[in-house]
């Protein structure tokens, strides 16, 4: 049968990239979605103001939720200094096999824990099974439907503390209304909308950052 999207992405990444070099795995993998296929990276603009937000709080600990190919979980690893990690979950195996690989490709995998499976089963094991207090970033950008309640199992998990900062992507299209109305609303998240365009394309949509105020 015929390769898949990753598969392809993943050819893009070891045909034009060199080893151990992040920009570079970025620039192609943003070179052949603009070109040559459309993916669901998150992509350069918006890419551009999550590498600032990662900057601004320069995270020992991130959660990704929703690794795909690994490109966004790139960019957040290549801002990170050493001793700092992010655990990025994915529910598609065949995703996480994809993304594995272009983590290596990258030369981060020291700076990443890859973990298979949903969000919902992972996040009450997150203490337990890494030891994480509480983490300082989170970048949503799994099944929108998923947004809010992980949000409240993370909250109630404590594993979202005061300062912790939500960095949500997607939130115009394909949007996610509910946690965008909780996060806004609620008296303990401070809450700002970056506008910009889904990932290769014209139409809107933009990544809401929302930081914990604490309780
Ligand atoms: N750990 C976990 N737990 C639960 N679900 C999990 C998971 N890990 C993965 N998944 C399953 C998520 C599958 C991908 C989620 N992302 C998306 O669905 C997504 C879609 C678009 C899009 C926009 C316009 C269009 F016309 C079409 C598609 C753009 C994006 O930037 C997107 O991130
Ligand atoms: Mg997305």
């Amino acid at each position: 049968t015929r390769t898949s999207r990753p598969q392809r992405i993943l050819k893009a990444v070891q045909r034009k990239a060199t080893v151990g070099d992040p920009q570079s795995v970025i620039t192609a993998i943003d070179h052949f979605c603009r070109h040559r296929e459309w993916a669901m990276n998150v992509g350069d603009e918006k890419g551009s103001i999550l590498d600032s937000v990662v900057s601004e709080v320069s995270p020992v600990t991130v959660l990704e939720l929703g690794t795909y190919c690994g490109y966004s979980t790139v960019r957040i690893a290549r801002l990170l200094p050493p001793g700092a990690c992010v655990i990025t979950l994915e529910f598609n195996p065949d995703y996480a096999a994809i993304a594995r690989q272009v983590i290596k490709w990258s030369g981060l995998e020291d700076k990443v824990q890859l973990v298979e499976g949903a969000s919902g089963d992972w996040i009450p094991w997150m203490k337990e099974h890494f030891g994480v207090q509480a983490f300082d970033l989170v970048f949503l950008d799994h099944w929108k439907e998923r947004y809010l309640p992980d949000t409240k199992l993370l909250e109630e998990c404590g594993l979202i503390q005061k300062g912790t900062v939500l960095l949500a992507d997607n939130v115009i299209c394909p949007g996610t209304p509910d946690y965008l109305e909780y996060v806004r609303n609620s008296p303990r998240y401070n809450s700002h909308y970056y506008r910009s365009h889904l990932e290769y394309t014209k139409a809107e949509d933009g990544l809401e950052k929302s930081v914990f105020l604490g309780y």
